[in-house]
């Protein structure tokens, strides 16, 4: 396999101290992330980095359990469940080496979460930590909403975790140890890809390698993919945060929702380890209406958005499919 190029480029650190006093110098910082490379992270978010092993360990503990026990709460397309080895990226054509349980606020956990008989409290915890990223989420949204010139609550509103159809989702994920010899196999982890949210925030574990990413993206239309990559460090307390395809459109394009991936190890220095990290995806409520400022793109429905972005990814996978098959 050729060696994979790497360009280092700056990833903005933004702290959240004293965010009532400090929220014009935060939004400047925030917009000038999004509007550049796509990618920030967070220090000073009011989560500890023991909170963040906490959830670890929690989510830890729910994968340790046997299949069996996991498939009592499968995956389904409400993106909720677990599912193990079974997504596959249209970059890639092939499966993730990776189990994930996503897990929302609402009606479609129903008969989804783990019982409490195979592990205690689960539930209760995995609700609490997520009510809390949400709160660090709202603080960004109000940023975002501000530098776009909405009303500051007007985000928030349209992700509303209290509705019983709310959409945001937080997934755990387990991405299995791998053989460090070369087999002639490529074991994607998270193959390339951009998030159809409107931001992402994600946790990784110190010394957890694999995240990368690769901007240059000018419309959210557009699905070529660069071939230079910067590696983004795992560290416990800080929160990566990408902007999504969905704010990427309800900016007219203005911030960038940035191709990454959990690269598949190969290469001397790679990370082959079990890797452990948590998604938050703020996704719209149904009802929700997307339209940026300019009007660049029709207005749709939250439905809708999910629905399309769905759909092209569908469609991207069958082209995908289709390539290799012939190949
Ligand atoms: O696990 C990671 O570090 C990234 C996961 C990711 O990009 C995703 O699930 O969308
Ligand atoms: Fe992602």
């Amino acid at each position: 396999m050729a060696q994979t190029r790497y360009v280092d480029r700056p990833i903005p650190q933004i702290s959240l101290k004293d965010f009532d006093n400090r929220i014009n110098e935060i939004t400047t910082e925030l917009i000038s992330a999004a509007e550049n490379v796509g990618f920030f992270t967070l220090i000073d978010h009011g989560l500890s980095k023991e909170d963040i092993e906490s959830i670890f360990m929690t989510s830890k503990s729910f994968f340790e359990l046997p299949d069996e026990t996991k498939k009592t709460v499968p995956w389904n397309t409400n993106n909720v469940g677990w599912e193990k080895n079974s997504q596959i990226r249209p970059s890639t054509g092939k499966p993730d080496s990776k189990e994930s349980y996503q897990l929302q606020f609402g009606d479609n956990m129903k008969g989804l979460w783990v019982a409490d008989e195979h592990l205690a409290g689960f539930q209760t915890t995995a609700l609490e930590f997520m009510h809390r990223v949400q709160g660090i989420s709202d603080k960004l949204m109000r940023c975002f909403a501000r530098g776009l010139g909405f009303p500051e609550e007007f985000f928030i509103k349209c992700h509303d975790v209290a509705r019983p159809d709310s959409q945001t989702t937080m997934r755990l994920l387990h991405y299995f140890a791998l053989p460090e010899e070369a087999d002639g196999k490529v074991y994607h982890r998270a193959g390339a890809h951009a998030d159809w949210d409107f931001l992402t925030l994600l946790f990784q574990k110190e010394g957890q390698s694999g995240l990368e990413i690769c901007p240059g993206r000018e419309s959210v239309t557009e699905f070529g993919i660069g071939d230079e990559w910067t590696k983004v460090e795992a560290k416990t307390g800080e929160i990566v945060c990408n902007i999504g395809d969905l704010l990427m459109s309800w900016s007219d394009d203005r911030f960038k929702s940035t191709f990454h991936r959990v690269k598949a190890p190969c290469e001397s220095g790679d990370y082959f380890g079990d890797r452990y990290s948590i998604a938050y995806f703020n996704q719209p409520c149904k009802d929700a209406l997307i339209q940026g400022p300019l009007k660049k793109y029709p207005m749709v429905t939250g439905a809708q958005f999910t629905d399309s972005a769905m759909k092209r990814n569908f469609a991207a996978l069958q082209e995908k499919l289709k390539a290799v098959a012939a190949a």
